[in-house]
């Protein structure tokens, strides 16, 4: 079994205790009395590389990361920082996260958030929606093609953007069939957990120029950043890099720089 079907089956699990506690009408009434969601399709448009910025304990990849007592006050420092969105793991299993820490960053902090999980039902999209995300990840390689597809359509009509997550050409492939107009380029194979930034640099042209591309994984300082950058990236997703700075918001600040003007890529270190 791979690292990803261990995932998901823990999530089923997980799901099926949340579902049983709190049934999909009364999740579907707190998504419509949550605050109207934020645009983030625009705020990833503008201008520049932006910079999504999450908040992330540990990892199946590296174990413990950081001791996040407060997710609201790293949200905060991340915004501060000039974050154009802010990522929440809310998987508990792998990734020690919650839809909690989802709540406590959504009211912390002014710029869409994102919620970061392995969505495989219609009842964590609205769920995500109840806590106040604004941005869903839907991951391909976890999915049929019709639940790609019902599940893009549930969070465009819940007014949230959808973050198709792809490793592969042919993953792209299927995310475009689902009208996706967000589509991130996992540099992490979530098979081997190893990282390949030239992952990216090989899916990336091949997308049209209307959809928003973001190279997730992999950004270690400014200097990846412009490399995704000159590979086409309109955003980059960063997880570790942040958490294990000392100082969060000057980590986010250093990439929001570099992505404000990216055009010449440096050599790499
Ligand atoms: O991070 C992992 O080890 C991991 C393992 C299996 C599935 C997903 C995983 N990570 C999720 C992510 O996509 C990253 O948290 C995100 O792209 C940020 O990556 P990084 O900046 O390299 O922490």
């Amino acid at each position: 079994m791979s690292v990803l079907d261990e995932i998901v089956a823990g999530v089923r699990e997980d799901l099926a205790a949340r579902e049983a506690a709190t049934p999909l009408a009364e999740v579907k009434a707190a998504a419509r009395d949550a605050r109207p969601p934020l645009d983030a399709l625009a705020a990833l448009r503008a201008p520049g590389v932006g910079v999504i910025a999450e908040v992330k304990r540990q990892s199946p990849s590296k174990g413990a990361l950081a001791d996040i007592p407060d997710p609201a006050v790293l949200a905060r420092q991340y915004a501060d920082g000039g974050a154009r969105v802010i990522s929440v793991l809310t998987e508990r299993r792998r990734f020690g996260g919650g839809q909690a820490d989802l709540a406590a960053v959504r009211a912390a902090v002014d710029v869409p958030v994102l919620c970061k999980d392995f969505v495989v039902t219609s009842y964590q999209v609205h769920e995500a929606r109840a806590h106040g995300a604004d941005v869903v990840l839907l991951i391909v390689a976890a999915l049929e093609q019709n639940a790609l597809l019902g599940l893009v359509e549930r969070v465009e009509s819940l007014g949230m953007t959808a973050l198709v997550e792809v490793h592969t050409e042919a993953e792209a492939d299927r995310a475009l069939s689902a009208g996706a107009a967000v589509i991130g380029v996992n540099a992490r194979d979530l098979t081997t957990l190893q990282v390949d930034r030239s992952t990216f640099e090989r899916i990336a042209p091949g997308l049209p120029s209307e959809v928003v591309k973001v190279a997730e994984s992999g950004v270690r300082g400014p200097h990846d950043l412009i490399s995704y950058a000159a590979a086409g990236a309109d955003a980059v997703l960063v997880g570790e890099g942040l958490v294990t700075a000392g100082d969060a918001r000057q980590a986010v600040a250093d990439l929001v720089t570099a992505g404000a003007h990216p055009a010449t890529p440096r050599t790499p270190r």
